[in-house]
């Protein structure tokens, strides 16, 4: 079995429970109170922030150089395409740079990124590829999903369309069959490894929409 595969299925529960979470549905059909789509814009901006320097990091730790090339572009592109979507989001729903300079991040936005820095300061480039992919993987999916839905809200037309289109299904691609090629050339505890990180950041993407849809304090 390819290891994507095994790793997927490792995680289902949790892709499932995305699936219907009431932060997804309700973008789809608009029900989704907007202060809970501000809250996820403002944490999810500190998210991609980390999110393009574990890329890199990626790009550092590579064995060649198309490699390296490649992961450079891929935190070139969550700098072009999902920040600067999040830039006309944040005018829109009028977040201030301010605001997202001096944002103290939520409990899971701090722990999700925390744990894909420990995946990629600790281990190779298959432990950081195996983190970050579910955050690819599964924004395609729910993007494939919520294709064809029609929020009254253009804010959330405009998400799901990031995310469902032929741009964004190639950048997953190209991560999928690097996850695979590596799998096939590591140890079996290696692989452990990556499958755990597969599962714990699938996990946390669960939380994450929980996070925003209850807007998520720091309890003290
Ligand atoms: C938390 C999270 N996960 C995934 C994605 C999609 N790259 C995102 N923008 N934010």
């Amino acid at each position: 079995m390819l290891f994507s595969k095994r790793v997927r299925e490792a995680a289902n529960a949790s892709w499932e429970a995305s699936f219907t979470h009431p932060f997804v549905t309700g973008i789809a059909d608009g029900t989704l109170p907007l202060d809970s789509f501000r809250f996820y814009v403002l944490n999810d901006a500190y998210y991609l922030s980390c999110f393009a320097r574990i890329q890199a990091l990626g790009a550092a730790k590579a064995d060649d150089l198309p490699t390296v090339s490649r992961m450079a572009a891929h935190a070139q592109s969550t700098y072009e395409a999902e920040l600067s979507l999040h830039a006309k989001f944040s005018a829109l729903l009028g977040i201030t740079e301010e605001e997202q300079r001096t944002l103290r991040p939520a409990p899971t936005a701090y722990a999700y990124t925390s744990h894909l820095f420990r995946a990629a300061y600790t281990g190779h480039l298959g432990d950081i590829i195996a983190a970050i992919l579910p955050c690819y993987w599964l924004y395609y999916e729910i993007g494939e999903r919520l294709q064809g839905a029609q929020p009254d809200e253009p804010i959330y037309r405009e998400w799901i369309a990031a995310y469902g289109g032929d741009g964004f299904k190639q950048l997953v691609q190209e991560q999928v069959d690097r996850l695979d090629e590596i799998a096939e050339k590591v140890t079996e505890a290696d692989r452990e490894r990556m499958l755990d990180h597969f599962v714990t950041s699938s996990r946390y993407e669960y939380q994450f929409w929980d996070m925003a849809y209850r807007k998520e304090q720091w309890p003290v």
